[in-house]
């Protein structure tokens, strides 16, 4: 793991643009088209109107009307979210004007209304109480789970609502393609034209493998084409919207450029997260891989996608650099994508059989074959020749949610292992494949994120073996005074060292990073150990894990704990185990350490299991307050402690026989 990550640390790169300079090279006429992806999988765990303000945010970005679609894929199945965005079509005639007269530049409406320091126009109230009208009505709906018949108000709109008969479920339904805005047909209050907007929602069988995100990504693609089929294409996460309406225009400083590496095949901007807490107790913010890897990826091939945020040229899901110059896939589309044959044709190919006996997911499009279909994707792209930027801008381009409690934390890290692992071991293993088909040290960077949950494995044994030989009074390390110790010393402070200058100098708080080093030993301990676990299981093929949606509802009191950077438990939760156990065993090793030291022998002899355990029971002080004296809601459950106490126990009476 030390070496694959020396690799990032070899030709760091820092890019900057020059948004401004653009239309000195391009005319706004000659802009490509932009095709909007947006998923969305659950009404329940991503609200409709969270989705609804990443679209509106995207709408009103500064581009020409006519070059941009904004495409919103359902996996949830809703008509509960496509209401939502019925509604949010209706708005975006009143937001659209209201962003473009008023230069405003939060055009994401819930982070423009709800800013501390709001911007006032002359128009603001009115928009802002049709803004609140159409939320209500949306939280009504949602609340109610049923759409009331005074809500619809077009004639379109219940024949479209109409298709969710009785025997429609998310997981069993046929294809759903809603055109809600055309552009050129649809104008705004000012008479301006809209963006196109498309809510599809792709055909859904049990018995047909649906692919998770990736299968989602596929039918946009695939849609899109149909109607309109733009060159370039964004992918958004439904929370992450657009806080910056200039970002398109950033992507074409590179993509226009013709200075270019006709190779680029997309312009990735990292993943920034609001509402993290003051000093980020879930280390939500990742920032290794946005300040460290990712500027060191981009001086090589160039960065990861990660899921969110990419502008890509619609050619790299076709094929190599080589072969798609030739093909004219950016081909213009000229029926009205409302008409009978491009509608036929929408829902054919969103269809859940399409795919049968085709390159889709292999050779063409997102890949399947893990739950990480962002990083496996890009890495093959790499192989084929593609490469890629990262742009970072000090305005973050995009604004998304990190998950506010440990249960959602520990398992979105969880899937993250299990996708990893599954290209670590895949045909195209980065360390393998990669290394060949990329270059030695692109390789060695995704194979570091691969092996990731491999983790699990020393730091395990440190929080675990030290301080069971210790309770059982035998020393496995070297005494203090022996000169071998040092080793032990230096590479620890060596790899803390590192860390934390790394840290400090891309500008963070030391206390933000004590948090992260303590989040990274806590995924150590339990999200990359039961990964690995369900890897082995999901390989031999007994589970069958897939892609849990992390839950973007943010509760009252849950999140009032996470800004006072209270640790969040709550539920019963297995994930939890291999923390509290770790906490008690290493706790009653450290007090039993210091009586030994004080009665039988020298501390010298066990310095460094003592310390071990010290540093652990610092690390673990919000476990012990969880468990001892919170009376909150966000407690750890009496459950859980108590399994605990038995598994320490079991554990400790093991371990004396094997010392
Ligand atoms: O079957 C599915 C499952 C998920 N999603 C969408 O995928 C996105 C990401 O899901 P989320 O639960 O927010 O996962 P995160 O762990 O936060 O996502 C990170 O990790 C994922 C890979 O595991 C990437 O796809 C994401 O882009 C990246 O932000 C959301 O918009 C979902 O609606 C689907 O469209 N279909
Ligand atoms: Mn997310």
């Amino acid at each position: 793991m030390w070496v694959t990550a020396q690799a990032f640390r070899m030709y760091p790169t820092d890019r900057q643009v020059f948004v401004e300079h653009l239309e000195q090279y391009v005319k706004e006429s000659d802009y490509p088209g932009l095709d909007v992806f947006i998923c969305t999988a659950d009404p329940y765990k991503e609200p409709p109107m969270s989705v609804v303000n990443t679209a509106l945010s995207v709408m009103a970005y500064d581009y020409p009307t006519e070059k941009l679609s904004v495409y919103v894929s359902d996996d949830g199945g809703s008509k509960l979210t496509l209401f939502a965005f019925m509604e949010a079509a209706r708005f975006a005639a009143h937001w659209l004007p209201y962003c473009r007269k008023n230069k405003v530049v939060e055009r994401c409406p819930k982070a423009h209304f709800g800013s501390s320091n709001p911007s006032r126009f002359p128009e603001t109230d009115q928009i802002k109480m049709m803004y609140e009208s159409m939320r209500v009505r949306v939280e009504n709906v949602v609340k109610r789970g049923s759409i009331s018949h005074d809500y619809i108000t077009k004639e379109g709109e219940s024949e479209a609502l109409s298709r969710w008969t009785d025997g429609f479920t998310p997981q069993n339904h046929p294809p759903v393609v809603q055109v809600l805005l055309e552009h050129g047909k649809d104008k705004d209050v000012t008479g301006h034209g809209m963006p196109n907007l498309v809510y599809i929602s792709r055909e859904k069988s049990t018995d047909s493998p649906h692919r998770f995100k990736a299968g989602a990504l596929n039918v946009l693609l695939r849609v899109s084409a149909t109607m309109t089929n733009a060159p370039v294409i964004l992918t958004l996460d439904s929370d992450m919207y657009s806080n910056d309406p200039q970002t398109p225009l950033r992507a074409l400083c590179y993509l226009l450029d013709p200075s270019m590496d006709p190779k680029l095949g997309y312009v990735q901007f990292p993943q920034v997260f609001h509402g993290i807490n003051k000093n980020d107790i879930y280390g939500g913010e990742l920032s290794h891989v946005f300040e460290v890897h990712m500027p060191g990826m981009d001086g090589l091939a160039g960065p990861i996608h990660v899921g969110s945020g990419g502008f890509f040229r619609r050619r790299v899901f076709y094929g190599c650099p080589s072969e798609t110059l030739e093909m004219n896939r950016d081909r213009q589309v000229s029926h009205s994508i409302k008409s009978r044959e491009v509608l036929a044709m929408a829902h054919h190919v969103a269809g859940c059989k399409y795919e049968n006996q085709t390159e889709w997911g292999r050779k063409m499009g997102f890949r399947y074959g893990s739950l990480v279909e962002d990083l496996y994707t890009s890495c093959l792209l790499q192989c084929e020749g593609w490469k890629s930027i990262y742009c970072n801008p000090k305005r973050p381009a995009f604004l998304g949610e990190s998950p506010i409690n440990l249960h959602d934390f520990l398992n979105q890290t969880m899937r993250w292992s299990v996708g990893l692992l599954e290209v670590a071991f895949s045909r195209y293993s980065p360390i393998t494949f990669g290394v060949q088909s990329i270059s030695l040290l692109s390789g060695l960077c995704f194979a570091h994120y691969t092996f990731w949950a491999i983790w699990a494995i020393p730091v395990t044994i440190y929080a675990f073996l030290p301080q069971l030989a210790l309770l059982n009074s035998a020393s496995i390390f070297p005494k203090i005074s022996d000169p071998w110790c040092w080793l032990y010393v230096v590479l620890f402070l060596g790899a803390y060292g590192q860390d934390y200058l790394e840290f400090v100098l891309s500008g963070g708080p030391t206390q933000r990073w004590w948090n992260h080093q303590r989040a990274w030993m806590m995924r150590g301990l339990s999200s990359f150990t039961f990964g690995l676990v369900e890897y082995l299981l999901k390989y031999v093929g007994i589970s069958t894990f897939g892609f849990n949606v992390t839950s973007k509802v943010v509760e009252e009191e849950q999140s009032k704990r996470y800004k006072q950077g209270i640790f969040e438990f709550g539920v019963p939760s297995p994930v939890f185990l291999p923390l509290t156990t770790a906490a008690i065993i290493n706790l009653v090793a450290f007090l039993s350490g210091i009586a030994q030291a004080g009665r039988q022998r020298s501390i010298e002899d066990v310095f460094l299991q003592l310390f071990l355990a010290g540093f652990a029971v610092v690390n673990c002080w919000p476990v012990y307050e969880a468990m001892a004296w919170r009376r909150d809601q966000g407690k750890l459950p009496l459950k859980i402690t108590v399994i605990s106490v038995v598994l320490a126990w079991a554990l400790y009476s093991t371990s004396s026989m094997a010392f």
